[in-house]
């Protein structure tokens, strides 16, 4: 996912963003004054018009804006307590279709998929991929179908995945020893030099560690993860957006993170054609190692040319950006939030250490791929750990191509949809005791036929339909490997304080992550 939660996001977080939403509160107060305080249409019952969703008040010009605060999943949740289970918001001028429910989830990304399929046009997504050369916020339409297609034949598909075997086992092995070295662990930074790393393997042949760019590629992630996190009002003001943008400095800092990704990514690439061509003189064409650049830079241009699409230099330079940004920290962010729940949950901890020692026997270096297939509990700690934190709290918005109708209520053509995956995951209709950390409900309780992709929409940490994450596979797999071979060669202990004083409340942004980095000290379980 790109990468995180949506680009609603961190609403007010941001000191400026912050200032710019009360002056605008208090005008749209006067205004409202003037005006009355005006409630949304909430149905009108004619024969020949459907109504509209249920809307809460909203203000003139900001609409619900000034509402969503720093935690928007939350806000939303208790928002649909009163208006339902779907509702229609609205973020300056644009409406906006808020929902978590299973069915009506279904009927966005499954009924009418192909009119819920494209991707709205935001300011920051739109100048860091040079407008929708990447995939996750290219217009729905043929670029979007031939990058998504070549992304998973040539990085994503479960043997492109297998394939990547030796590298996750390589950089798994470089942490453990990293992880024995010095005992004192802060996972989060681990877990994302670790995601990072295989990425890289994947996308560029090559593991950040050998080079000098690894601090230079985090440092990409995190700017532009963090660009994409950003409130900008001129999405919803549009005739705001522009002085706001100035006086604030988010048009100089946005233009900037676009100057530094765009620098760095060309000489990734530049230094790739060059390995590419010494490869060739040395007669090594292999295309069993074949990695997910080299395919980029080789793609049938005039195949692409004759369905209309053209791929350039931008599109190689965001496709990749994509990778690393969609790729990294929700992988990374995963492992973190399961290994602090295994920490809150010693039981859980325990029975996962028996069943893996069960299954490869004791005194064992690592664990091998092939071992995970028989380790159930470890499948369902993974998908308890992601109904509870899923990175995408609020899946990436959608927005809809045409007039339509959902549940005999009209939906607008041009609103933006957002579904709250984070609700879905802790909704009390269809988990019981929805706040506890019990993986057991996946193996004989309530959710025992849910997995990532079924078609109940349960669990949506991958979000579902036409733009569901590529990645699943991918991550899924590391994020296992990970935790079982931590949880196997070593016992875990907080590196302060109690269980019960531990932090796990969440910061919301494009990846809803964890407050706290989580310290852990290690021992080895085999002496
Ligand atoms: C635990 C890890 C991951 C999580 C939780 C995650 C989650 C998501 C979510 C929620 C979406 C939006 C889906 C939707 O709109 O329905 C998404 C889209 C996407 N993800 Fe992931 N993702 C992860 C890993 C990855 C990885 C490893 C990659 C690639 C290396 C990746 C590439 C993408 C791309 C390209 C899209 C856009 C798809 C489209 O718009 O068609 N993701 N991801």
């Amino acid at each position: 996912m790109y990468p995180s939660s949506s680009p609603i996001v961190p609403l007010l977080l941001y000191p400026p963003a912050m200032l710019l939403m009360l002056a605008l509160t208090i005008l749209a107060i006067v205004l409202s004054s003037l005006f009355f305080f005006k409630k949304s249409p909430t149905i009108i019952n004619t024969s020949s018009v459907q109504p509209l969703p249920p809307s809460p008040p909203k203000f003139p010009i900001i609409g619900n804006l000034h509402q969503l605060g720093s935690s928007p999943h939350r806000f939303l949740r208790s928002l649909s307590e009163c208006y339902g289970s779907l509702m229609l918001l609205h973020l300056g001028h644009l409406p906006v279709l808020v929902t978590s429910s299973p069915s009506i989830i279904r009927e966005i990304t499954q009924t009418q998929n192909h009119l819920f399929a494209n991707r709205p046009s935001l300011k920051v997504p739109d100048t860091l991929f040079h407008h929708g050369h990447d995939i996750a916020f290219a217009p729905y339409g043929e670029y979007w179908r031939e990058m998504k297609k070549a992304t998973i034949l040539h990085l994503l598909s479960n043997k492109k995945v297998g394939s990547y075997k030796y590298a996750r086992e390589e950089e798994l092995t470089f942490m453990m020893k990293e992880i024995e070295r010095t005992m004192l662990v802060d996972i989060t930074k681990m877990f994302h030099v670790l995601s990072r790393d295989v990425i890289s393997r994947a996308v560029t042949g090559e593991s950040t560690r050998n080079k000098l760019w690894g601090d230079d590629l985090s440092k990409l992630i995190d700017d532009s993860s963090r660009m994409m996190g950003e409130f900008y009002v001129g999405d919803y003001i549009p005739w705001l957006g522009k002085i706001v943008g100035v006086v604030t400095g988010f048009e100089r800092r946005l233009r900037n993170t676009v100057e530094r990704s765009d620098k760095f990514l060309e000489e990734i690439v530049k230094e790739h054609r060059r390995r590419m061509a010494k490869r060739k003189e040395e007669g090594d064409g292999d295309a069993t190692h074949e990695c997910f650049l080299d395919a980029l830079l080789t793609l049938d241009q005039w195949e692409l040319k004759c369905k209309g699409v053209v791929f350039d230099s931008e599109s190689i330079k965001a496709v990749i950006l994509d990778m690393f940004g969609a790729g990294t920290d929700p992988t990374s962010i995963s492992m973190e939030w399961t290994m602090a729940e295994l920490i809150c949950h010693p039981a859980a901890m325990r029975k996962l250490k028996e069943e893996i020692i069960k299954v490869v026997g004791p005194n064992k270096a690592c664990i091998k791929e092939e071992q995970l297939t028989d380790m159930s509990y470890l499948k369902a700690v993974v998908k308890e750990a992601l109904r509870l934190h899923p990175p995408a709290a609020i899946i990436l918005p959608r927005q809809l191509i045409q007039d339509t109708n959902i549940k005999g209520y009209r939906i607008p053509k041009g609103t933006m949809v957002l579904i709250n995956a984070w609700a879905t995951g802790r909704d009390p209709k269809i988990w019981d005791s929805p706040e506890e950390f019990r993986p057991e409900r996946f193996i004989n309780g309530e959710a025992i036929d849910i997995n990532f992709s079924s078609h109940g929409y349960q669990l949506l940490a991958f979000g579902a339909g036409r733009r569901s994450c590529p990645g699943m596979k991918f991550s899924v797999t590391l994020i296992e490997l990970a935790i079982a071979n931590l949880v196997y060669v070593f016992d875990w202990k907080l590196a302060k304080g109690e269980i019960e004083d531990i932090d796990m409340s969440e910061v919301y942004g494009l990846n809803t992550r964890k407050r706290e980095a989580l310290m852990l000290i290690a021992t080895k379980t085999f002496k």
